[in-house]
């Protein structure tokens, strides 16, 4: 009948197959109702797990952490370091669009070294006299007189690298055509003629390099990049110049300080140059790109099956005119890692060529552990560049000609070291402010097996420290 089949067609099947048969004894149906009560018992324990987890994880999760510290300490280095550890497809991912960056800082260095260069007497010459290559005690330039390095007005540049620097102009046209595809803009406080390159905080310019992948040169062996070409065919002129012990002598080239970037791959010039050349997690890490304004970096760190803490990492600016923008982060942050070039105790701020850079070190962190904000933040403190500091005490500089207050102690990296860590110390003990908790380590960020152990140990301290407020572990 047209009636019975509609109503069969309106009720719900899966109701109907729920529904307790007709037949159903008293017992039968308690023993059903029991179980039902059971079931719903269960499925609500469940669903309330899930909800308290979902909250939690919601609320617990998110570990925000500001990198501070002056300009060339180390910050970005830090970030790049947390990347490779626990982000490495992405970090991977992008290896190639940092290619740029290291040409650039390769095309940088060489261009520093011919305009030092055009600055001396260029009267030729026919006599090429090599000296003995500089001792490793000259092998760092300093704000002094340089007892190995050859004063500008006595030098003669022979034929041969009068010849060179002619063969290296192609350079400029390369410098230029970088800048353009990474979109790097001028530094406006820095200046001057051959300033280091910023680029705007985010990721644009690593779109950009996408966008414009270069102009292509064709050959019968395929195309190559018309940068990546260049580059290829000044390598063995730029690997002749920068083994020129009689240049690299020269107390102007001496002053550029390029031995002491780690990022400017002048001893990787033949691979860095070769056409074809990728990039090593290594050479991304050791890359240089000054950071204007604020890159917010995020990533996952698995505490324990189950237990995700997700991480924002703020990276600054650290020159002088940048730090304004530091302070308007404070009040909303978990941790505050202070990065502090130790190896640059003998250097001056380029922004401010008064100022010694760990003089300014000390006074960042003056400002830091004596904000009202301070005592929601645990404190992280990064002695960076333990590598320099050796380095350059091995190589005869002394560490109290700059810090005269360290007197008459032993000369030695581990005694400066811990000399640094006592004044941060002392700094933080006379502060009002309580802070949740300080640690210190010592690095040299751009080593990155020993960067990734320190950074597995701190973001264990930091996420046990996190998850303790939330009740989740004891
Ligand atoms: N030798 C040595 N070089 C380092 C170390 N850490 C970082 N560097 C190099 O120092 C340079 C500056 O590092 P960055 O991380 O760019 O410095 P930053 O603090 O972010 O600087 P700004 O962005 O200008 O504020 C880079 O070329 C790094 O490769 C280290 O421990 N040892
Ligand atoms: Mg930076």
């Amino acid at each position: 009948m047209p009636t019975r089949t509609r109503a069969r067609n309106d009720s719900d099947p899966f109701e109907e197959a729920l529904r307790p048969p007709s037949d159903e004894t008293p017992e039968q149906e308690l023993i059903r109702k029991r179980k039902e009560t059971e079931a719903r018992r269960v499925n609500d324990a469940i669903q309330e797990e899930i909800d308290r987890t979902a909250a939690s994880e919601k609320k617990l999760t998110t570990i925000k952490l500001l990198v501070l510290g002056q300009s060339e300490s180390g910050k970005s280095t830090l970030v790049k370091n947390f990347r490779l550890k626990y982000s490495s497809r992405e970090f991977r991912q992008e290896n190639i669009t940092w290619r740029s960056v290291i040409q650039l800082n390769v095309v940088h260095s060489i261009l520093q070294i011919l305009d030092a260069l055009s600055t001396l007497t260029d009267r030729p010459s026919t006599s090429y006299s090599p000296i003995s290559p500089p001792s490793p005690s000259s092998s760092f330039s300093t704000t002094d007189t340089l007892p190995h390095s050859r004063s500008n007005s006595n030098v003669q540049l022979t034929n041969e690298q009068r010849a060179l620097k002619l063969r290296l102009s192609p350079l400029i046209q390369v410098d230029r055509l970088l800048r353009d595809r990474i979109g790097t803009e001028e530094d406006q406080e820095l200046g001057g003629k051959f300033s280091e390159f910023v680029v705007r905080a985010g990721s644009a310019w690593k779109s950009a390099i996408h966008r414009q992948p270069g102009r292509q040169i064709g050959d019968e062996n395929g195309s190559v990049d018309q940068i990546s070409h260049l580059m290829s065919m000044c390598k063995n002129d730029m690997i002749q110049l920068w083994n020129d012990q009689v240049i690299r002598g020269l107390r102007v080239v001496r002053k550029l300080r390029l031995e002491e970037r780690s990022g400017f791959f002048l001893d990787s010039l033949d691979r860095v140059c070769s056409v074809g050349y990728v990039p090593t997690d290594d050479d991304v890490i050791k890359a240089r790109l000054r950071t204007l304004g604020v890159n917010e970096t995020r990533f996952n760190v698995v505490y324990a099956p189950g237990l995700t803490t997700q991480w924002r990492v703020y990276d600054v600016g650290g020159i002088k005119s940048q730090r304004v923008y530091w302070a308007s982060f404070f009040d909303d942050v978990d941790c505050i890692a202070f990065i502090v070039s130790i190896g640059a105790f003998n250097q001056y701020l380029e922004e401010d060529p008064e100022v010694n850079r760990l003089a300014d070190s000390f006074d960042i962190w003056h400002k830091i552990v004596n904000a009202k904000l301070l005592a929601k933040v645990h404190l992280l403190v990064f002695l960076n560049k333990y590598d320099l500091l050796e380095r350059k005490l091995a190589s005869g500089i002394r560490f109290n000609k700059y810090i005269t207050s360290y007197e008459g102690r032993s000369n030695d990296a581990t005694s400066c070291t811990a000399y640094i860590k006592t004044k941060l110390h002392n700094q933080l003990s006379e502060s009002k402010h309580e802070v949740q908790s300080f640690i210190c380590h010592v690095t040299s960020l751009t080593n990155t097996t020993s960067s990734g152990h320190i950074l597995a140990a701190v973001t264990e301290l930091l996420v046990t420290k996190a998850l303790s407020h939330t009740q989740l572990i004891n």
